[in-house]
């Protein structure tokens, strides 16, 4: 049986996180990118250049937004539907008329380039497999031309 939701759909998270623990407990391979939000920005630092990493993790001032903004996500939790089919869900809205596959998309980060060699290409090809939107930013390392070169949309 097929967990899927339609040929082009992304592979459902369940069957992700399966194959997650699978590998884990059974081979003894644990994923490259830790599943810890906690781990993420140590393993971020030894994995990145000094300057593309130290521009991220500056935020701005005191770091009293991200701050906030961590402690308001403290405040939600997720509560796992036990026994009930997960693999056909709805997570779609509708902004300005264009219906959307879930209700997150990519805000704009700028200049890329000092995070990793594919720069903002990289993050749209990301988002275009996962289909989120992207937001190119106009302090991107990668114009728009350059873009729509790399990344053409689909027709
Ligand atoms: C490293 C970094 C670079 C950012 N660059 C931009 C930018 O170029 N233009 C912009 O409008 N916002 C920029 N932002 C703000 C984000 O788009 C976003 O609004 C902000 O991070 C709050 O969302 P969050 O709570 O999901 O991080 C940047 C944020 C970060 C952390």
């Amino acid at each position: 049986m097929s967990d899927n939701d339609g040929d082009n759909a992304p592979e459902p998270y369940s069957r992700y996180l399966r194959s997650v623990l699978e590998q884990g407990i059974v081979m003894g391979n644990l994923p490259k990118v830790t599943t810890d939000p906690n781990r993420l920005e140590e393993q971020a630092r030894k994995e990145m250049d000094k300057v593309g990493f130290e521009y991220i993790r500056g935020s701005a001032g005191e770091s009293a937004t991200m701050s906030s903004n961590r402690l308001a996500f403290r405040a939600w939790k997720l509560v796992p539907r036990m026994l009930r089919p997960t693999g056909q869900r709805d997570m779609s809205v509708t902004l300005f008329g264009k219906k959307y596959d879930s209700p997150v998309l990519m805000a704009p980060l700028g200049v890329q380039g000092l995070m990793h060699p594919d720069k903002e290409i990289g993050t749209a090809k990301a988002c275009a497999e996962l289909r989120v939107p992207f937001t190119l930013s106009t302090s991107a390392t990668t114009g728009i031309e350059e873009l729509m070169k790399r990344l053409p949309l689909p027709s």
